[in-house]
């Protein structure tokens, strides 16, 4: 917009007020059309008078509808940037940046499906289906059901009484599979009624009803007479994934915009790499690449997961990182959710990098005194120091750094929302790579290769030997046995326990039973300290069993540590157990883990399910199987963020999972093409007359006029930007201006939301548009006004909206107003492009 030039200045009444969102920030915007600060010229008051006395309905609009739009539509964009990361800009998506990265989506993701099907073949999508018409065509290829990109169960492996959904009906109690006349059919149990299903179509529509974490929670079976409960259920849950999919893409998206300059390889990256004292399994190799290349050859930020089993060397990945980037000249952070772990990477490294002098390590963590902490900041600020390595207390306010380039962060799901957003918010500017030892199940990996970056670890370095595992009751002999077999030849022990109280018995028992074994204790309560003391004499040796709790879980290794006692296992998790498990036998020497529970008789079912998987599981690199069956609900948290439960509790673990897939394979429906501003047509009859007084006030109210219809067709931010400056100008305009910018509004959403004509009849607005139903549903669920979401349907090629009367052009074009404005709040940037 042209500046005004330099004039007397305007009257009081018409000098410009402070911007309107400061406004709306002070204070909820004000049921009138001028600000309180302000009184409205004499010439306006008609019009504020006229419009305190129009209809009730007229009335209940806000006057400042479109400060309180463009108000919400930018905290939007900031809430956007600010999760993602990405900087202040407010733009949308720009299409053909959005259009390359579908097509890479689309190629990593076929990539992924061929890989998983082992066919090394293109053209995966029609097996991802899994919806109705998909399961058909995946049957009729001959995939099993609960094959690799399913999660369907095959009715022959259940047991009577387990809790099953079928797709269309809902949940239910597995009763019998039965012949009736040479056919086998399946017998569900529901709430009113048995069902009877042939075996075959069992197959195709049936999945375990698995919750996440193994809660318990009552489990409702569905009815066979009413249908439309369980549909609304499923809705709900392919709903809550659809938004998951657009979201986890938009962030995405928001990161690719980033940019910095790629690292130069640096020439002793070689010698740095031989200096390595093992052979690299292959995994390590690609992973190795997958990094170089993320630092070295990519503009934007690296934002990377390693995702690999326990103890298949996921640090040496992290350390190559590192070292790539310190030696550009750039400092690299390594958080770790214990003291402990923090400790162990500041020592490996330290090792690690001991023949580069240059390049200083140090640790930072709550443990140390206030005077430690103020001297290496000042350090880390001057950048004397260049690798850093902490706990959470790296993420202090106070830290400064003198120029950070990476950002390690080990077992991210450990840290808590705070931290995770001050790690997120690290990603703007830096590369982050992200360490984590659970495995998610391999098919959903495969099928998210397009949306996140992730280098898999599933192959075990080759000296290692998979650990031994016993399951049995608790026996104070068998556990002394086992130590002492430890013991005699050279080893240390870790003895866990689930809970702090129990430590005292069995230290006492250790101590009755090995009395001049030295013994330490070490649990979450203890301050870090003592933790990080009596882990520093296991570590050496001089400590031979440590008693301790699932503080151990992630991360500690000690290669002389390998026997490891569970008591009271019944009481982990199945992905902790497994964590466990993995701290001993990380060396070439085997490792041996007793998981011992109190009483058979106590056990419960899932109890006694998981240590059945985790002795099953024993083999080495089994983490993935293992995750499969715990449902990597734990890893699907990681890579997703935080965890769904609610909507996964639903439809159960497999559907959920299923319905995943299916969107993932079908992400390029969710976009939302917009149709050019000018074929627009709105067929409501208003043309605002503004007043001869504003018009002789304005500047220069043709080339003004001509500006609002200029910005109204580039985009809604360049009309939201248009009209900011013309109220920090003019001031609040009257109302005959405000409808003439709202109609300008409602005219640039449409065309954004694909909407090509607009058109009233009786009560009803149609609304002629090429919006597809998913985006329509994904749409109406996120509207945050009800009356909105009630009034309007999906019917053909038009979205209806169903007014109680029928109103009169302008309350008409008010309505129309609102209720875009939400429609298009809610609709992510991606669907929108
Ligand atoms: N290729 C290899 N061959 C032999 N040993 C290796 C190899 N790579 C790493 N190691 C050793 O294996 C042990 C485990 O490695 P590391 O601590 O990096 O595992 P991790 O993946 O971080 O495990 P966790 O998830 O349990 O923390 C270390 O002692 C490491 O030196």
């Amino acid at each position: 917009m042209a500046a005004p030039p330099a004039r007397v200045p305007p009257p009081a009444a018409f000098r410009p007020h402070p911007h309107p969102l400061l406004l709306l920030r002070l204070r909820p915007p004000p049921a009138r059309i001028f600000p309180a600060c302000l009184p409205p010229p004499r010439c306006l008051r008609r019009l504020a008078v006229a419009a305190a006395t129009a209809t009730a309905a007229a009335a209940s609009v806000a006057p400042d509808d479109i400060s309180q739009l463009n108000y919400r539509l930018r905290a939007i964009a900031r809430r956007r940037d600010a999760a993602s990361a990405a900087s202040t800009s407010a733009s949308p998506v720009d299409p053909a940046q959005a259009e390359a990265y579908l097509r890479m989506i689309r190629d990593q993701q076929r990539l992924g499906l061929s890989q998983l099907r082992g066919d090394g073949g293109a053209g995966g999508e029609a097996e991802l289906d899994a919806d109705e018409e998909g399961g058909g065509e995946r049957a009729r290829k001959g995939m099993a059901a609960g094959s690799l990109l399913g999660h369907r169960v095959d009715p022959r492996e259940l047991e009577p009484g387990e809790y099953v959904v079928h797709k269309k009906v809902g949940v239910g109690k597995f009763a019998c599979i039965s012949a009736e006349d040479g056919v086998d059919y399946v017998f569900i149990q529901y709430a009113d009624a048995m069902a009877k299903l042939a075996v075959d179509q069992a197959a195709r529509m049936l999945y375990r009803y698995n919750l996440p974490h193994e809660k318990k929670r009552p489990r409702n079976l569905s009815k066979l007479s009413d249908p439309s409960t369980w549909e609304k259920r499923r809705l709900k849950g392919k709903l809550a994934v659809q938004k998951m999919v657009v979201n986890l893409m938009e962030l995405y998206l928001q990161r690719m915009r980033q940019s910095r300059p790629p690292y130069t390889k640096p020439v002793a990256l070689d010698e740095f790499a031989a200096e390595f004292p093992y052979e690299p399994t292959p995994d390590q190799c690609q992973a190795f690449i997958d990094v170089e290349k993320d630092l070295t050859e990519r503009e934007t930020p690296m934002d990377r997961l390693i995702c690999g089993d326990v103890g298949f060397g996921k640090t040496e990945v992290a350390m190559r990182a590192i070292f790539i980037v310190v030696s550009a000249g750039y400092q690299a952070m390594v958080l770790a959710p214990t003291v402990i772990l923090a400790k162990q990477h500041y020592d490996v490294m330290t090792e690690r990098f001991a023949n580069y002098p240059d390049i200083k390590v140090a640790m930072f963590s709550g443990a140390q005194s206030k005077e430690e902490k103020d001297d290496l900041i000042t350090k880390i600020k001057s950048g004397d120091l260049h690798i850093i390595v902490g706990t959470h207390a790296v993420l202090t306010e106070r830290m400064a750094y003198n120029n950070l380039g990476l950002l390690v962060v080990d077992e991210e799901q450990k840290f808590g929302v705070q931290q995770k957003e001050k790690i997120a918010s690290y990603k703007a500017s830096i590369d982050v790579l992200t360490l984590s030892a659970t495995p998610i199940p391999r098919t959903l990996y495969l099928a998210l290769t397009g949306f996140r970056d992730a280098s898999l670890m599933s192959t075990p370095p080759p000296e290692r030997v998979a650990v031994k595992t016993y399951v049995s009751a608790f026996s104070k002999d068998r556990a002394l046995s086992a130590i002492k077999f430890e013991l005699q030849r050279g080893g240390q022990v870790f003895y866990v326990v689930p809970r702090i109280k129990a430590i005292d018995d069995v230290l006492q028992f250790l101590k009755d039973s090995l009395p001049d074994v030295p013994i330490a204790v070490a649990h979450g309560k203890k301050m870090s300290k003592n933790i990080q003391f009596a882990m520093e004499k296991f570590a050496s040796g001089e400590v031979k069993i440590l008693v301790c709790t699932h503080i151990i879980e992630s991360g500690i290794d000690i290669a002389n540590a390998n026997t490891m006692i569970v008591q009271f296992a019944e009481l982990f998790g199945l992905a902790q157990l497994y964590q466990l498990r993995g701290r001993v036998g990380r060396s070439e020497r085997e490792g041996f883990a007793y998981l011992f529970y109190t009483d058979k008789s106590l056990l419960s079912r899932v109890a006694t399910d998981r240590l059945g998987a985790i002795e099953e599981h024993s083999e080495l690199g089994q983490g993935f199987h293992v995750a499969e069956k715990d449902m990597g609900i734990r890893g699907f948290g990681s890579l997703f963020g935080d965890q769904q439960s609610g909507d996964v509790a639903n439809v159960g673990i497999d559907l959920f999972f299923d319905m995943l897939f299916d969107s993932l394979s079908k992400v390029d429906q969710f976009c939302l093409v917009p149709i050019p501003y000018k074929d627009v047509q709105l067929d409501i009859n208003i043309s605002p007359h503004l007043s001869s007084e504003y018009i002789s006030y304005l500047e220069n109210p043709v080339e003004l006029l001509n500006e609002a219809a200029k910005a109204a067709e580039k985009d809604l931010w360049t009309l939201i930007q248009f009209t900011e400056d013309l109220r920090r100008r003019y001031g609040k305009e009257p109302r005959d201006m405000e409808l003439l910018l709202k109609k300008l509004y409602v005219r640039r959403m449409a065309a954004d939301l694909g909407v090509s004509r607009v058109y009233p009849s009786g009560k009803t607005i149609f609304m002629k548009t090429n919006m597809n139903k998913k985006v329509f549903r994904l749409m109406t669920e996120a509207m945050t006004s009800e009356t909105h979401r009630n009034s309007l349907s999906f019917v053909g090629k038009e979205i209806k909206a169903e007014l109680l009367v029928s109103l009169p052009d302008t309350l008409l074009l008010n309505w129309l107003f609102h209720c875009l404005a939400d429609c298009y709040a809610v609709i992510p940037a991606l669907v929108k492009y």
